[in-house]
């Protein structure tokens, strides 16, 4: 089917205006260049489009590196190794006359593309490039995006086409666009949408109105195999129609619950926004043609190995549901409540997955506390059929289920909730089930009737399949959820689309495409979500712990010494004070459980981990929101997610998971919901402690590289001032100091020894680590209690009756003695 060419006007509205404000400004830019529709390039004909052509050479055109340019460089000299040898020397694009008007540079081999954020038309070619490209990075002056396969795929299917992509690419860059670049974009999208993945009776089908796409596929020695014989069919399909929209400026295609006094056809026409993607769709989608359509069937079990395929060999298979006319699944009650407004971001980001009136698969990014849960809901009451909503927690899957009740208009009985708890089925034809991962993918025998509700989830097509957090869903996990449950479309919801592990490319076949990124530093700006300061707080070891650190081989201990270092703690509760007198209520974070503990209760502060109950966790919880007195609680890595803490103003991380950058995003996400984010001059604060000259700094630029490209910029604070004359200052003598370093010794010995009750939460002590033998330096003094260094033997269960004595000792009688106190403070 070819790509609707006024489904994009949302973009293409964006480039023309892009086109005349460059007319207007100063410089060298004739109209004729820049606001011309007599293009130069990209008219369809131009671009070289391949004819027939085989699977192989198809396979072949699918790198960028397959376009170079063959141009030939210059002569070889010193400084060419900078510029890998003349490879990397770009100097024979020539620039335009008017470059310095164009907002964006591109590489010609990686289609990377460089955004001057500080040029007057880079609003509007920021629309263009979040459509066509990946956003990589975005800080205040500098944009990079990336142009890949999938990103192209994106732009498709919300309707333009490559020779758009092509022209306004040209017509922004500095350079006339590389013959590279062209050839990757024609090429890139001219097989985009020729193969479907449907479903029919709970069957998957390969679909396409070519046939000869489909003989072609067939005849491929990975997808032929897959067919199951004797199932082709030819069907007819009515071409695209438009979503309703029914007429408010902010629907992105959803049907809203009108008040009573005002009927649909009451809204002005001069209300619906011209550069509404979807209100496009609606004028354009008026030819309603049908055309005859091939498929052959495919098991279950073979559906990613034929998806990767496609993408390998250039037929990218497309997830699309043609919800509307999908007759054989019950409609389902539900619209969006009337007061329900969704927010510009939010309906942008649907735009992209309705873009062509049908359902797209793929994933959303938002920030944290932008709002996905509303758009998961909006995307449900836009398909209107069955839907399944999948989440992390029991926690998660009882709130998914309020803010649909709260939003929407869905009947309390139509929406039920599957957990090890809750099993109960919705009464009528549909409705929404809402669970968690673990629940649908748990293998091994089930109990009745768990395995009674899995066979009502599996025996039936859902419309929607909602992801919540797809980010830390390992890949397998969702080949179980899509080999059990059957949707027709599925939505990713993230906010940090990263893996330390590189698996997210996974994702792209599994769910889909990424549709939507939007901008952090933009929606604060426009206080959806705070505006936070960033610090870096560096912290000196003090001379003891600095010399037991680089004495010490032992990973575990380095890491607790680095964590509790003393100057820290100080650095915590100075922070703490200072903020706690400004009003804020602070979260302390620390994946770390031993020094989460143990600084909890030194400062005298509540603290939640893996191991606290759920009734204290909400008791605790429930005072930092609502009493006055209690402005800090200390969190374990287990409120790095998911939790909703309006309150909660500032932060302060004290120890965190070595380079992870998705949990230090998923940490600020925390503090972006404040309640206060739109008081006037209102931040909030996001405080990492670090102990300097330790691995800990190494660590920590790593997992700021994330939000840096996201445009937040940290500062470094090398001194508090007035911490040293803080009144109540702990660890503020040498003897303290060295007190408290025998104690993370003894400790971490210890620990090591025994079974940790915490060790889900704590990285440092995972259960399964082996031991091996350890070696340190030392004198005898030392062995033998001198110097402030403690005696500790190695053997498990001496350990234990070791810290069993050692608390009839003077340091330790003092030492449980402050910890009782500092609870009994902490519960007041
Ligand atoms: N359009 C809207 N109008 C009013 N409030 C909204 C809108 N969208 C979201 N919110 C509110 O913003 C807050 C954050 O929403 P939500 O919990 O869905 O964020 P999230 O993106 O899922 O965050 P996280 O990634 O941290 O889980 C909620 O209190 C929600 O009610």
């Amino acid at each position: 089917m070819p790509p609707k060419r006024k489904a994009a006007s949302a973009v293409q509205g964006a480039v023309k205006s892009g086109r005349a404000s460059a007319a207007s400004t100063p410089g060298p830019a004739t109209p004729r260049d820049l606001d011309s529709d007599d293009d130069d390039f990209g008219s369809p004909g131009q671009v070289d489009l391949p004819a027939e052509e085989d699977i192989q050479s198809a396979v072949d055109r699918f790198s960028l590196a397959h376009y170079q340019d063959q141009t030939v460089r210059g002569p070889v000299d010193a400084a060419s190794r900078h510029f890998g040898n003349g490879r990397r020397d770009f100097s024979y694009l020539n620039l335009k006359p008017d470059h310095k008007d164009r907002p964006i540079w591109i590489d010609p081999q990686r289609g990377r593309i460089i955004l001057e954020n500080f040029s007057a038309l880079a609003e509007t070619a920021k629309d263009f490039l979040i459509t066509v490209a990946e956003p990589l990075s975005r800080p205040t002056f500098l944009h990079e995006y990336s142009l890949t396969t999938h990103s192209l795929y994106a732009a498709i299917s919300v309707g333009l086409q490559a020779s758009d992509i092509i022209a306004t690419l040209d017509r922004f860059s500095k350079t006339e666009l590389p013959s590279s670049i062209r050839a990757f974009i024609a090429n890139s999208t001219s097989a985009y949408g020729k193969v479907k993945l449907v479903i029919k009776n709970t069957k998957y089908y390969v679909e396409s109105s070519d046939p000869e796409v489909l003989q072609k596929l067939l005849k491929d020695p990975v997808i032929g195999p897959c067919r199951v014989q004797g199932t082709d069919i030819t069907t007819t399909t009515s071409n695209m129609q438009s979503v309703v929209i029914p007429g408010t400026s902010n629907a992105a295609g959803v049907q809203q619950v009108k008040p009573s006094d005002k009927s649909q056809e009451d809204v002005p026409p001069e209300q619906a926004q011209p550069e509404n993607a979807m209100q496009a769709l609606r004028e354009d989608d008026d030819d309603d043609n049908s055309e005859a359509v091939h498929a052959f069937e495919i098991p279950d079990s073979a559906v990613e190995t034929v998806q990767k395929r496609c993408l390998t060999i250039q037929f990218p298979i497309l997830e699309e549901y043609d919800f509307r006319n999908d007759d054989r699944n019950a409609n389902l009650e539900i619209d969006l409540k009337p007061n329900t407004q969704i927010r510009s971001y939010q309906e942008k980001s649907l735009s992209k997955m309705f873009g062509n009136g049908r359902a797209k698969s793929g994933i959303i990014v938002l920030p944290c506390g932008a709002g996905k849960t509303l758009v998961g809901i909006t995307a449900a009451c836009t398909i209107k059929k069955g839907c399944i909503v999948l989440c992390t927690s029991t926690m998660s899957a009882h709130q998914w289920r309020q803010e649909f009740l709260k939003w929407s208009n869905i009947h309390p009985k139509d929406i039920t909730v599957f957990t090890a708890e809750k099993k109960d089925k919705f009464e009528g034809n549909t409705g929404i089930i809402v669970t968690t991962y673990p629940m649908v993918t748990q293998s091994g025998k089930r109990a009745y009737d768990s395995q009674k509700m899995m066979d009502f989830l599996t025996s039936r097509e859902w419309g929607l399949m909602l992801l919540d957090e797809v980010h830390v869903v390992p890949a397998n996990i969702f080949r179980k959820v899509s080999s059990h449950i059957k949707s027709h479309s599925k939505l990713g919801l993230t906010a940090t689309l990263l893996r330390e592990d590189d698996k997210i490319g996974d994702l792209n076949f599994l769910i889909g495409p990424k549709l939507y990124e939007a901008n952090w530093m933009e929606l604060s700006e426009q206080g959806h979500i705070a505006k936070v300061q960033c610090a870096e707080v560096w912290c000196p070891m003090t001379t003891e712990f600095y010399d037991e650190y680089l004495r010490t081989n032992d990973r575990g201990l380095k890491a607790n010494l680095y964590i509790m270092n003393p100057r820290k703690i100080q650095a915590c509760q100075f922070l703490i004070n200072y903020h706690e007198q400004r009003g804020d209520k602070i979260i302390v974070f620390s994946d770390n459980v031993y020094a989460l503990k143990e600084v909890a209760l030194a400062l005298g502060k509540a603290y939640i981990c893996g191991a606290t109950g759920n009734n204290e966790r909400i008791r605790i919880l429930e005072n930092f929101m609502y009493n006055p007195n209690i402005k800090t609680v200390f969190l374990s890595k287990i409120g790095d997610t998911s939790l909703d803490l309006p309150e909660a103003t500032c932060l302060i991380q004290i120890s965190s998971h070595y380079g992870s950058r998705r949990q230090e995003a998923q940490r600020l996400g925390r503090i972006l919901r404040a309640k206060r984010r739109n008081d006037e001059g209102f931040n909030a604060f996001f405080y990492s402690l670090v102990s300097k000259d330790t691995t800990e700094m190494y660590y920590s630029t790593k997992r700021q590289a994330f939000l840096v490209d996201q445009g937040y910029s940290f500062k470094v604070i090398t001194q508090l001032a007035g911490m040293e004359q803080m009144e109540g200052l702990v660890f503020n003598s040498a003897q303290l100091r060295r007190e408290l370093l025998q104690k993370v010794i003894v400790d971490t010995e210890a620990k090591r020894g025994m079974d940790d009750e915490d060790a889900t939460d704590d990285l440092f002590y995972a259960k399964g680590r082996k031991r091996g033998v350890r070696r340190t330096a030392g004198t005898l003094g030392e062995l033998s209690g001198g110097q402030d260094m403690a005696y500790i033997e190695q053997r498990k269960s001496a350990n234990k009756s070791l810290k069993k004595n050692n608390k009839q000792s003077d340091f330790f009688k003092k030492h449980y003695r402050d910890i009782a106190r500092n609870k009994a403070n902490a519960q007041q």
